[in-house]
């Protein structure tokens, strides 16, 4: 019989070693009812039987309750009796003999649906808990959405080119003739559009320009400029990828770095060989408990994807990981999977938080925490989800119950860290950073430095992205202990499936791009669609010239509240829209089934961000299309996305006249465009001002209560905060070959041009010769005048009857001291009554006082005048003057 062993204390893997008798997780061998799951209503291939024992017949959906865990421990005991071979999990105690495939339920099954492939239920995650938190917070007014602001333009707009019609006498300019010319365009169009092997070979400008270096482009550019036709202007020709890559590979060769491998070799652990039979690996194989296993089945996973079959048995051995797979393989489930499971067989005794999950976005965090919650809906294990845009209040409360994962993103954590009471990391055993190259970019390095210093040393760290680095300098920074490296593809590569087109934007063309991405959702790509802009003005603008022509699309951005920004995502999940217009926000980790095609209205900054861009389609092993308006300045990504791609790339021409076309469409829409602003502009003027009053009350009510509220803190300073983005952002830019300043740099830059060898500016600078001379007249003038006042002041100071000169007079004529010299008098003359050291101006007003005597009244006002003499009343104080009547 086992021997029951009682864990108290922090959570020790190592410590993990045997399964207690009473532990109450429920095994796929335990002796009982079974139940049957159809776990995969939406598989479109095959049907997915579960057949799971222990689990609550009548609501499968539900974590165990506590009678059932008692009656499940009583008769896993019992089947431990009759069977004492079962043994727990393989990182409950690495020599526990693994449990026989035999001793599992044979009624157990997963029918494969022939391989990888999305054959889950509707969707992985949903918001509704994030929006009712939102929910919670307000009651939120209820606005004027955008759509119906650009409907009702669209209506005026409508009805006042009717009315024009018919004042003019039926010249057709209504809107259903421009449907008419749209249908045209799409059945015109079709087969134009089709790219052929010899298009690709057609283009050898495009080519030229993509492989050359930018003068050379320069100059061939204008050299086609003047051959070419307005056609050819707006897109241009391709070449095959193999030209494209071997130009690539020539150009950018590095030398190899032998001492990065050497030192590569030395910080990461060796990875394990991964199994020959990989391949016929299930997740039944892989000796996860019953619960995990029903979540999963849930999910309708049926075979481990390879990140998963590779990370998941390491992370159960509580080894650190540095994993990399390309987008959308599943690494959301490889590092959940495993830290489910091994929170099962956590101390219940002790409460606390074992596992931080930290991602860069928002929305990847609801999306992540949602993933985890259907994970682990079998289990008992509470999730807690703390990311800006949420109340922060609620997650107070949350996180005061001590969930066992935190899902969070760093600036809300370290918030809570700083300002929420008795919150912090001290107990964190496994953390976990989804998209860790973006954590270790531009404004967050400080703030993981901030959580790691928070966060004991012993825990075990796994950092995930498909496009992670293995810069041992970089990774030193998180204090890993000897990770594990476990790249499955190339942190470049991007998916079989996905097939990349590119348009060119020549310079002079770029105000067409509205044009040829009206022209591109109308006429190719009209559903399932995600657009990415560079900036939020440009999709918010691009939303409103879509509701013009009507496209139904949802745009997501920083510049909306978090219920708006949850609110589109879900729209586009469900179809209600068929176009999302997003900024990068989403182009890291989010997860929607079934997107076609990735548009790139603007490249990305840097191939990385490409990368995650364009894998927002083609995801688990479903296929894809991206297609990327490049520009000029867009050349470097544009070599890097064709070097790397594993096939070959296409280029896409939208004809000159279709493009002309929507241009004059979207001139045409500028004063509803203008209306809808206006409107907008109101409306946020109105929200603002009602902000305002409902704060002054909440001061005026809640008076106390705020002022009893401690000052919320932050680490560091704005300035801090400033430069570690700064420097993030440099790193980025090298680490890619991105030859690009920071927005610090370009200012210092700046700074020391205008600085440099010129001379400072006199306040003259840019006048004409005659306004320069009339400026120097006139500041002549002054200081004449100035010299002027200032010797009239010296003269008249000059002029002014010394005081002591009158009241020595008296004196004088008194009895002479013999001794006094004659010499001493002149030099009071001259020193008049400034000499304070014999008491020359103490004894002024005594003296004015006898020489006031023998004046006249005249003489006595302009003395006072001229302040010679003190006003008697000015010594009194007001008391003084009240004691004295
Ligand atoms: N074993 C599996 N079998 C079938 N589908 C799976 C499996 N694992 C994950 N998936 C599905 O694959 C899709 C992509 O998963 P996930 O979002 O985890 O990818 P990712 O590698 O994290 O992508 P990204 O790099 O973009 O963040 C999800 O819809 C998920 O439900």
């Amino acid at each position: 019989m086992a021997s029951k062993k009682v864990l108290d204390g922090p959570f020790d893997p190592l410590k993990l070693g045997t399964i207690e008798d009473d532990d109450d997780v429920p095994f796929m061998d335990d002796d009982d009812d079974d139940i049957e799951m159809n776990s995969v209503p939406k598989a479109p291939t095959a049907k997915t039987t579960v057949v799971v024992k222990g689990a609550n017949k009548k609501h499968p959906e539900k974590a165990l309750t506590k009678k059932e865990k008692k009656e499940a421990k009583r008769l896993a005991k019992q089947t431990k009796q009759t069977n004492p071979s079962t043994k727990a999990p393989a990182q409950t105690k690495p020599d526990t003999a693994p449990r026989k495939e035999a001793e599992l339920n044979p009624d157990f099954t997963f029918e494969a649906d022939g391989g990888f492939g999305l054959s889950g239920p509707g969707h992985p995650w949903d918001f509704t808990l994030a929006k009712a938190a939102l929910r919670e917070k307000r009651n939120l007014r209820a606005e004027t959405s955008i759509d119906e602001k650009i409907e009702r333009v669209r209506k005026a707009s409508k009805k006042r080119k009717v009315a024009v019609e018919e004042v003019e006498g039926g010249e057709e300019i209504g809107e259903e003739d421009s449907e008419e010319g749209e249908d045209e365009v799409v059945g015109m169009s079709g087969d134009e559009e089709e790219i052929s092997d010899e298009d690709s070979l057609s283009g050898e400008e495009f080519s030229m320009d993509v492989s050359g270096d930018e003068e050379e482009e320069e100059g061939s550019e204008s050299e086609e400029g003047g051959e070419q036709s307005e056609d050819d202007e707006v897109t241009s020709a391709p070449r095959s990828n193999r030209q494209l890559q071997n130009a690539s590979d020539s150009e950018t060769e590095e030398p190899n770095d032998i001492l990065q491998e050497k030192r590569k070799a030395e910080y990461f652990a060796p990875a394990p060989e991964p199994s020959a039979d990989e391949s016929s690996e299930t997740f039944t194989t892989m000796r996860l408990s019953r619960p995990i296993l029903k979540g999963v089945a849930s999910m309708g996973f049926v075979k481990p994807t390879a990140i998963q079959s590779r990370t998941i048995p390491i992370a159960l051995q509580g080894t650190d990981i540095c994993g990399s797979a390309v987008t959308g393989s599943g690494k959301t489930a490889a590092f959940v999977i495993p830290i489910l499971e091994r929170l099962l067989f956590r101390p219940k005794n002790v409460v606390t938080t074992r596992v931080l999950i930290l991602v860069p976005t928002r929305e990847l965090g609801a999306q992540c925490h949602s993933v985890a919650m259907n994970l682990a809906k079998f289990t008992d294990i509470q999730l807690c989800l703390c990311v800006g845009g949420l109340p922060s209040r609620i997650q107070e409360a949350e996180l005061r119950k001590r969930p066992d994962i935190v899902i969070a993103t760093p600036g809300r954590l370290i918030d809570h860290i700083h300002n929420s009471q008795s919150f912090n990391l001290d107990s964190i055993e496994i953390l976990i950073m989804d998209e860790a190259d973006r954590m270790l970019e531009d404004g967050f390095a400080a703030e993981l430095n901030e959580i790691i210093k928070n966060t004991p040393k012993t825990r075990q760290t796994m950092l995930f992205s498909a496009t992670m680095t293995d810069n041992v300098d970089d990774l030193i920074k998180l204090s890993l202990n000897r990770p594990v490296r476990l790249f499955i593809d190339s942190t470049t590569s991007l998916t079989t499936k996905l097939v990349q087109e590119f348009i060119r934007i020549r310079s002079h063309r770029e105000e067409s791009r509205p044009a040829i991405l009206a022209a591109l959702c109308s006429r190719t790509y009209k559903t399932e669609t995600i657009i990415f802009f560079r900036s939020k003005a440009a999709a918010h603008h691009m939303k409103i010239l879509f509701g013009l022509l009507g496209l139904k699309a949802a745009e997501l951005h920083g510049n909306l509240t978090q219920l708006q920004r949850l609110e589109a995502l879900e729209l586009f999940r469900d179809r209600k829209v068929d176009f999302l217009l997003a900024t990068d926000l989403a182009s890291r980790g989010l997860d929607i089934a079934g997107i076609k095609t990735v548009i790139n209205y603007d490249m990305p900054k840097n191939y990385a961000q490409y990368v995650h861009r364009v894998g927002r389609t083609a995801r688990a092993s479903q296929s894809g299309r991206a297609v990327s308006l490049v520009g000029e300045a867009d050349r470097q990504v544009l070599k890097l996305a064709i070097k790397n791609s594993r096939d070959e790339v296409k280029h896409r021409i939208v004809p000159a006249e279709v493009v002309r076309k929507y241009e004059k469409r979207i001139g045409g829409w500028e004063e509803e465009v203008k209306s809808v602003y206006r409107e907008e502009g109101d409306e946020k003027e109105l929200r603002k001002a009602e902000m305002e009053v409902t704060k002054a009350s909440n001061l005026i009510e809640y008076a106390e209560e705020i002022r009893g509220r401690p000052a919320r803190t932050w680490f560091q300073s704005e300035k801090e905060k400033q430069e570690s983005k700064e420097l993030g952002l440099a790193k980025h830019n090298a680490d890619f070959g991105i030859d690009e300043d920071t927005p610090m740099q370009v200012g210092k830059k700046r700074k020391a041009e205008s600085l440099g060898d010129k001379p400072k500016r006199t306040g003259m600078d840019g006048l004409s010769r005659h306004k320069k001379r009339l400026r120097l007249a006139r500041e002549e003038d002054v200081k004449e005048q100035a010299a002027q006042v200032r010797a009239a002041r010296s003269a008249k100071h000059a002029a002014r009857p010394g005081k002591i000169t009158q009241l020595a007079a008296p004196k004088a004529s008194g009895p002479q001291n013999p001794n006094k010299r004659k010499g001493t008098f002149d030099d009071e003359i001259v020193k008049g009554g400034k000499k304070k050291k014999d008491g020359g101006g103490g004894g002024a007003v005594k003296k004015g006082k006898e020489e006031g005597k023998g004046k006249g009244k005249e003489e006595k006002k302009r003395d006072h005048k001229l302040g010679k003499v003190r006003s008697v009343k000015s010594f009194k104080s007001k008391s003084k003057f009240k004691r004295r009547k």
